[in-house]
């Protein structure tokens, strides 16, 4: 019987990678959904290839246009236009699989929804966690999701885990997230004023979307890894670490009470860990070809300097902050990045507008989903007036 799968974010760097992964496989899976924002030429060529029932385009005007296409096209995939389509996509019974590759907070409903059907989900979207903290991860045991982690440190950690989850309180000491340390690792940091949104999204290993490549070279991504972690496994958050490690090939570590280590390594190629999420626990071809040990220079291994990274340690604060820091702290990133993007803000001010944002909300406890996304609008809105005074 062939999976059937939602692919939320069809059209970004994971959304693509998971259909070149989906069209190795065409007796596993079938394409039932695809959602997107903007991209229509891409999102028709993937209505073309892979014949979804479904699609969404979460910006207005973008999916008028793909009805148009699709129609003048002969193809039969319907576009969804309800407010509510990206969350019946991802809920629709006949889904068995739905892959959660929106980027931002943007993406946490339509994984809840998900979460609260009880799909297999193959969570990319970190935001909808960092956002979505414990409120998140009991609707997943409410609901019995299968939640598998697709960001490569967290794939990795899953993957060097006991199977057994209550088993991991008692034999895990620690978890040890490596790091790229992105573009600007080896830069003096008093030239950070400088960066331009061409030179942060230069990546080091990962061909990635804007906004996560950006936060690669501030370590927000870390910083929001962290907090990631701390849900998905339930760890202390002292219990988190962050080693940079700028060939990325050891994807990340857990570390035993006898201070054993495991690590998970490979090809630093995202295919991977979508092929290990969609197959679980089978493994399938993911189209990345295996390491070559003989061929690798070295695996070297470093501090985060506090001072050229400010942001990574926002994590940890922000985590032993009031419940709901978190959101707060992810809201004010998004609002920071998108304006660094769009050329109102320096790189090296990203920093100030969370610290600031952070310090200027502290919020009551988030009891809902509302509760959460009123919280992400207030934390938005704050971090906007922040900005005013730091942009460029
Ligand atoms: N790229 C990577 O290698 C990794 C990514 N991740 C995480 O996965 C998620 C996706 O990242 P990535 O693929 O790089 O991002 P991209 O920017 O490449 O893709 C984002 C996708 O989401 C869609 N989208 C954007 N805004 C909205 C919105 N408001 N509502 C609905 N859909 C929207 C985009 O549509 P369109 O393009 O049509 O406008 C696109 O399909 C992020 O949370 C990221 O942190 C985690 C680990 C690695
Ligand atoms: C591929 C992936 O999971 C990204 O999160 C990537 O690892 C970014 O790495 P850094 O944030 O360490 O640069
Ligand atoms: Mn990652």
């Amino acid at each position: 019987m062939k999976q059937r799968l939602t692919v939320l974010g069809s059209t970004g760097s994971i959304g693509t990678n998971t259909l070149d992964v989906v069209r190795r496989h065409p007796q596993q899976y079938e394409v039932f959904a695809l959602s997107a924002s903007t991209q229509v030429e891409l999102m028709l060529a993937q209505c073309a290839e892979f014949r979804p029932r479904y699609a969404v385009m979460a910006s207005g005007p973008h999916a008028v246009q793909l009805a148009q296409d699709l129609k003048s096209n002969g193809l039969p995939t319907q576009v969804l236009q309800a407010q509510n389509a990206l969350e019946q996509i991802a809920s629709h019974p006949e889904v068995d699989v739905v892959m959660g590759a929106i980027v931002g907070a943007a993406g946490l409903s339509p994984c809840l929804a998900a979460a609260q059907s009880g799909k297999r989900l193959l969570l990319a979207n970190k935001e909808a966690l960092v956002v979505g903290g414990a409120l998140f991860m009991d609707t997943v045991q409410q609901n019995a999701c299968t939640l598998l982690p697709i960001d490569s440190e967290h794939s990795a950690i899953f993957q060097c885990l006991p199977e057994d989850r209550s088993t991991w309180s008692t034999r895990i000491d620690s978890l040890l997230l490596t790091a790229s340390g992105g573009p600007f690792r080896q830069r003096d940091p008093a030239t950070l004023a400088e960066i331009t949104p061409a030179q942060a999204c230069n990546h080091p290993n990962f061909s990635m979307g804007r906004k996560i490549s950006v936060d690669s070279a501030t370590m927000m991504n870390k910083a929001l890894e962290v907090i990631e972690a701390r849900w998905l496994f339930d760890v202390a958050p002292e219990k988190i670490k962050v080693v940079i490690h700028p060939q990325q090939i050891i994807h990340s570590m857990v570390q035993f009470k006898d201070a054993s280590i495991l690590a998970q390594l490979g090809t630093p190629d995202m295919r991977v860990p979508i092929a290990c999420g969609l197959a679980w626990p089978e493994r399938i071809e993911s189209g990345v070809a295996p390491l070559d040990f003989t061929a690798l220079a070295g695996l070297t291994f470093e501090e985060a300097d506090a001072h050229r990274f400010p942001g990574l340690h926002l994590s940890w604060q922000a985590l032993n902050a009031p419940e709901g820091t978190t959101a707060v702290l992810n809201a004010a990133n998004e609002v920071a990045v998108a304006a660094f993007l769009a050329g109102q803000l320096r790189f090296d001010r990203i920093h100030a507008v969370n610290l600031e944002t952070l310090g200027t909300l502290t919020p009551s406890q988030p009891r809902s989903v509302g509760d959460l996304l009123a919280l992400d609008d207030e934390a938005r809105s704050v971090a906007a007036d922040v900005l005013e005074r730091f942009a460029a």
